[in-house]
């Protein structure tokens, strides 16, 4: 019952249209109830009984064709609420479920990288679709059906009753029998349909990160057993939708049973009620009695199927509220985010920074001054903390110990959308999108002028969407593809900046991708620009033209370089090294080269490495260059 109450606020959105559409659902049943007792009257008068003398004259053709347009008005006035119905209650269920929808997708827009991390793709989607129409269909046909079903036993046994309490009795004592066994069936069905969707669920998952990860899968060479993995849950979903199937058969079979069996008892009971001397129960009433009662057949099946729509309706609720209560690990504080801080220069500081996840210590005691329109190297071996320590920036997580400052102000006091426009981030695996170069290129743009998106607002009566400006403007794309060193290849392609890319821009290469990356970055014109081993991709010469970019765009800016290549990392102002989590090194490639650290030896090792690639009769040395530079950017341990 605290589930719905959460749905509530969503129903609200729809009372009127609720409200008419079940008055008319109780007005269309009790409707449908008249005809029979047209019926009785003509039985009654063509047997010449309408008071029970027998010499009161019968039933005349008039009388007759009275009843008979009784019969039809009665039907089409059923016809008529029954429409009524349907224009608000299945449309109020539909604009429900566009709500709903609606306001998922803007929550899921505010949940963080913690949230995506453990969430599966196929799941979502699963929700959004499979999930969001089991609660439509509880919404809608779940509920006029109720009312059908309430409204429907009321008139019915209160018109039961006034004609017989004998006969009423003997349905009062077979209904409720009928009624639980359906109900058990119902539960049975609903555990049934739960499991199918589970693996319903699992399978969307499995199908998506196949095709997420189709090179993987071909590079692979394991697509026989990816189809015989996919095969046997598909399997499985198969029995477990066979086992759904499976418990509907003996319902019908019961339910006729029963009611046979009621029908079988009623016209024994009704035949001696009839014939007894002296009754007042005429074939008239029998039959409108036994008119009655069959239209409460539909009800009585209705109840295990309405309950287990219900119960599914709002398991799928259960399921799509996860989502909702789902929150951000990192959110504006209330009352102490600065909402006047619009605009950041780039100023970075970090005071004895300290970040654990559970046991690991992922960054250790660090401390930094990164001064706006610094270009800044960062290197150090794998897992030493190099990516952690941008997303700190982001807030994507906040630091366990230490402050980070942007302009001096600590980035907890910094609005999470004024921090977030300010600094543009390019991953180590870019995503792009299936859409033209030029849309890849421009997609955040806009965004900060973009109106927010209202929820929990009903969809009648709201204003139709803007019409948002889609197309990025040409020459700003155009100049952050030559600062990325994209350009050249954008304009061999033969529909240039309009090139259709795939979902996951498949028909570029991999240092095209980072390219594009790198422009979507830049041509937001961000404070801070962060570039996560985003030039691994790429041969030196175009390393080149790209750093000799990301030197252009830091003027004004700050540039945070994450690489393991001395080549791409010795133009920044000053580097960085971390190595398990503490900062190690720091200075200008020349200062660090005079130290003799880390980053002297990972530039002779690469430099002998490039050496020995030029040449045919290496080095004598046991311990090759390459074995040596794997050995510097091996993973490191990280501090328990
Ligand atoms: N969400 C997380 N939960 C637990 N540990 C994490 C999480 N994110 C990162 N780590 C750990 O933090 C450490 C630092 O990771 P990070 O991604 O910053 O390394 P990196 O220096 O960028 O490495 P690479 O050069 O391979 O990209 C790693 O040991 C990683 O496993």
């Amino acid at each position: 019952m605290d589930s719905f109450r959460t749905l509530l606020p969503y129903l609200r959105l729809h009372t009127r249209q609720y409200v008419i559409g079940l008055i008319a659902v109780a007005i269309a049943t009790a409707v449908n109830l008249i005809p029979f007792y047209l019926i009785r009257l003509t039985i009654d008068g063509l047997t010449g009984q309408v008071d029970g003398n027998p010499a009161t004259p019968g039933l005349t053709v008039a009388t007759a064709g009275m009843y008979a347009l009784g019969v039809v008005a009665a039907a089409v006035t059923a016809g008529f609420f029954m429409l009524v119905m349907r224009r608000n209650i299945v449309v109020a269920s539909r604009q429900s479920e566009y709500e709903i929808r609606r306001d998922l997708f803007a929550h899921l827009q505010t949940l963080d990288k913690h949230y995506y991390d453990r969430a599966r793709t196929g799941d979502l989607m699963n929700r959004l679709t499979g999930d969001l129409s089991a609660v439509r269909e509880m919404l809608g046909f779940g509920a006029w059906q109720i009312v059908n079903i309430v409204s429907g036993f009321i008139s019915a046994f209160a018109v039961m009753f006034s004609l017989s309490w004998q006969l009423t009795l003997i349905v009062v004592a077979i209904v409720p029998v009928i009624v639980g066994v359906l109900s058990y069936l119902a539960r049975q069905i609903n555990v049934r349909h739960r499991l199918a969707q589970e693996q319903n669920s699992l399978i969307s998952a499995r199908a998506q990160e196949n095709f997420s990860g189709a090179r993987v899968v071909k590079g692979y060479a394991i697509e026989d057993r990816e189809i015989e993995d996919y095969r046997a849950m598909n399997l499985e979903l198969l029995r477990r939708n066979i086992a759904l199937t499976k418990v509907d058969g003996p319902l019908r079979s019961f339910m006729s049973l029963l009611l046979g069996l009621a029908f079988g008892l009623i016209l024994l009971v009704g035949g001696r009620l009839i014939l007894e001397p002296g009754s007042t129960f005429t074939v008239g009433m029998f039959v409108q009695f036994v008119g009655t009662l069959e239209r409460l057949t539909f009800p009585m099946l209705m109840i295990g199927w309405i309950t287990s729509i219900a119960q599914r309706g709002m398991a799928s609720w259960l399921r799509l509220k996860e989502i909702f209560d789902a929150q951000p690990l990192v959110q504006d504080e209330p009352g102490r985010a600065d909402t006047r801080l619009q605009t950041l220069r780039g100023d970075i500081s970090l005071e004895r920074v300290t970040l654990r996840y559970g046991e690991s210590t992922v960054l250790d005691d660090v401390t930094l001054n990164v001064p706006a329109g610094t270009f800044l190297g960062v290197t150090g071996p794998t897992g030493s903390g190099k990516t952690v320590l941008g997303q700190l920036l982001t807030r994507a997580m906040d630091p366990t110990s230490g402050t980070v400052r942007i302009d001096g102000h600590d980035l907890r006091t910094i609005p999470l959308s004024t921090l977030r426009g300010a600094i543009s981030v390019v991953p180590q695996e870019p995503f792009l999108f299936g859409d033209s170069i030029a849309n890849n290129i421009g997609f955040g743009i806009e965004a900060r002028d973009l109106p927010g998106v209202p929820t929990g607002v009903s969809v009648v009566g709201a204003p139709p969407p803007d019409d948002i400006p889609q197309t990025p403007d040409p020459a700003r794309v155009r100049n952050a593809a030559r600062l990325a060193g994209l350009l050249d290849d954008v304009e061999d392609f033969p529909q240039g900046f309009d090139t259709m890319l795939g979902e996951r821009g498949v028909t570029l290469s991999g240092g095209q991708r980072q390219r594009t990356a790198i422009a979507r970055a830049i041509v937001r014109e961000p404070a801070i620009l962060i570039l996560d081993d985003s030039l691994s991709a790429v041969d030196t010469e175009t390393e080149r033209r790209i750093v000799d970019g990301l030197r252009e765009v830091s003027r004004g800016r700050t540039v945070i370089l994450i690489a393991h290549r001395v080549s791409t990392l010795r133009h920044a102002d000053q580097i960085i090294v971390l190595e398990g989590g503490r900062l190690t090194e720091q200075g200008s490639h020349d200062d660090l080269l005079a130290r003799g650290g880390h980053y002297a030896q990972l530039e002779r090792l690469q430099r002998l490495a490039s050496d020995l690639d030029g040449d045919d009769d290496p080095v004598g040395d046991p311990e090759t260059a390459a074995d040596q530079l794997e050995h510097l950017t091996q993973p490191q341990k990280v501090n328990r």
